[in-house]
């Protein structure tokens, strides 16, 4: 069985989802299929939510009849028969009325933004199973909310999930095609709950980890997993194959392609991942396996919105204990930390979520000198196969950012990683020397040098 998952963009119009019935029957294995909402509709959500929060009533009426609108133009065009479209309707009218009645209760709290967040991905499921239905299609709507749970702390529960998504699979051994939500799932006090942002790549990975599925498909609009960010860097190409490793580094340190969780799952059951493009499917796209290949860099990625703490020890020399007292503090604060580097006597470190800042700075400051934070940096990451006989990659890189100022390196941690803090105001400029650098330079320099 594999599970295949189509993002936002690849639902996101009538001819996209007509293309990925056509997909789907082009391929004779089963499959568990996970859909996101139709592009914009969780950022439309979101707002609707916000306006509901401000108790400003008219506008989140405005948004939630804009939002409706827009399905209502969508289901014209996905269902062919009058019947169809009839089924289309009804199912919009039940979930724009539900989305009403959540927005009517005062006070909006975040269990109702939760619920009515999720309605994206309920949406797009309903719409596309009628839409196989009609079709004839031999599929079944599975909801995500049966068997997707997270536990307190936010992380899924494998083994929960495999039991009951095991259980409930067996029902349903005669289907060909099961259709499923991405992003939503339930937290430990039944409530509707969510992946968090992107959260529907990580959703395939759980089931196709879960039910140790043959691969994992994740269709969107690019054909596969670039080695520069391509809506910064003009020479992209897309990579044929990444280790999990290597593409775990790429999407937590900012290919937006994957979600940054997705690639854990799927390593655990040794799964492959593919990732593929709906608008031009013969592509061969991106395989995430355990192989490696022979080219030493392989992408590069970019991560925003970093702040840099550089703490200092006030007791000096040959003091121990410090590096423990700093990460407690981290860890009370549940505030990963990204980058880290540290002299004799300082110690300094990169974090993306500086929702406790202050807090974590009043306690750092109790044993700690600390520096004035750096805002606004940013975290350009290079991926590819780095062991340490490898020779001179370090030394493409320095050469390929002379003109950058660079905070913070980091070096040698993985075998797959190389990290460089910077401004974020150099950030396209970074991405793109690194590209002429690494990708294009040697091949520039054959043609200078190889005669005609
Ligand atoms: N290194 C990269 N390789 C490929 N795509 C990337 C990379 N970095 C950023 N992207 C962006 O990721 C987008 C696909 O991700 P996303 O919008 O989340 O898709 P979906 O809606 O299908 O989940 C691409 O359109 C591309 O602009
Ligand atoms: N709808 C969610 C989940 C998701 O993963 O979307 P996409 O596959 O389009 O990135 C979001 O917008 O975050």
């Amino acid at each position: 069985m594999q599970v295949w998952k189509f993002g936002g963009t690849s639902v996101g119009k009538p001819e996209r989802m007509h293309s990925i019935r056509e997909l789907l029957n082009s391929d004779p294995s089963r499959k568990i299929v996970v859909l996101s909402a139709l592009s914009g509709s969780t950022n439309a959500l979101i707002a609707i939510g916000e306006a509901a929060k401000a108790f400003d009533d008219a506008k989140a009426a405005a948004l939630i009849e804009d939002l409706k609108t827009h399905y209502g133009l969508f289901i014209k065009e996905l269902y062919a028969t009058p019947a169809g479209r009839a089924n289309g309707q009804t199912i919009v009218d039940n979930e724009f009325g539900f989305i009403k009645s959540l927005v009517g209760i005062k006070p909006f709290t975040i269990k109702q933004e939760k619920e009515l967040v999720a309605e994206g991905e309920i949406l797009s499921t309903k719409m596309f199973q009628a839409y196989l239905e009609e079709k004839g299609e031999n599929s079944v709507l599975l909801p995500a909310l049966d068997f997707m749970r997270i536990d307190a702390d936010g992380e899924p529960e494998l083994a929960t999930i495999e039991e009951k998504l095991v259980t409930i699979l067996n029902q349903y051994t005669d289907k060909q095609t099961i259709i499923t939500q991405g992003f939503i799932c339930r937290n430990p006090r039944e409530e509707v709950d969510n992946l968090k942002r992107g959260g529907s790549d990580y959703t395939a990975s759980l089931i196709g980890g879960a039910i140790r599925a043959d691969e994992i498909q994740i269709w969107t609009d690019i054909d596969g997993m670039h080695n520069n960010d391509p809506r910064i860097v003009k020479r992209t190409f897309p990579i044929r194959e990444l280790t999990f490793e290597e593409a775990a580094e790429l999407a937590y340190f900012g290919a937006k392609i994957l979600h940054p969780s997705t690639i854990t799952p799927a390593k655990l059951r040794g799964v492959p991942v593919r990732l593929k493009n709906t608008m031009q499917p013969e592509a061969p796209g991106t395989l995430i396996a355990n192989q490696t290949s022979d080219r030493d860099i392989k992408a590069i990625a970019a991560k925003d919105n970093i702040t840099a703490i550089y703490i200092h020890s006030t007791r000096m020399l040959n003091a121990y204990g410090f590096l423990r007292r700093v990460f407690e503090i981290f860890e009370k604060y549940k505030t990963p930390v990204d980058m880290i580097t540290t002299s004799e006597v300082s110690v300094s470190v990169t974090i993306d979520n500086s929702e406790n800042l202050d807090k974590i700075s009043a306690e750092l400051r109790e044993f700690a000198d600390l520096e004035e934070h750096d805002r606004d940096q940013n975290i350009i990451c290079i991926v590819g196969n780095f062991s340490a006989d490898k020779e001179g990659i370090a030394l493409k890189v320095l050469d390929a950012m002379k003109h950058i100022p660079i905070r913070m390196i980091s070096y040698g941690a993985s075998e797959h990683n190389l990290s460089l803090l910077i401004h974020s105001k150099y950030k396209a400029e970074a991405l793109n020397v690194l590209n002429e650098r690494l990708f294009y330079y040697e091949d520039a320099m054959k043609d200078i040098f190889t005669a005609p």
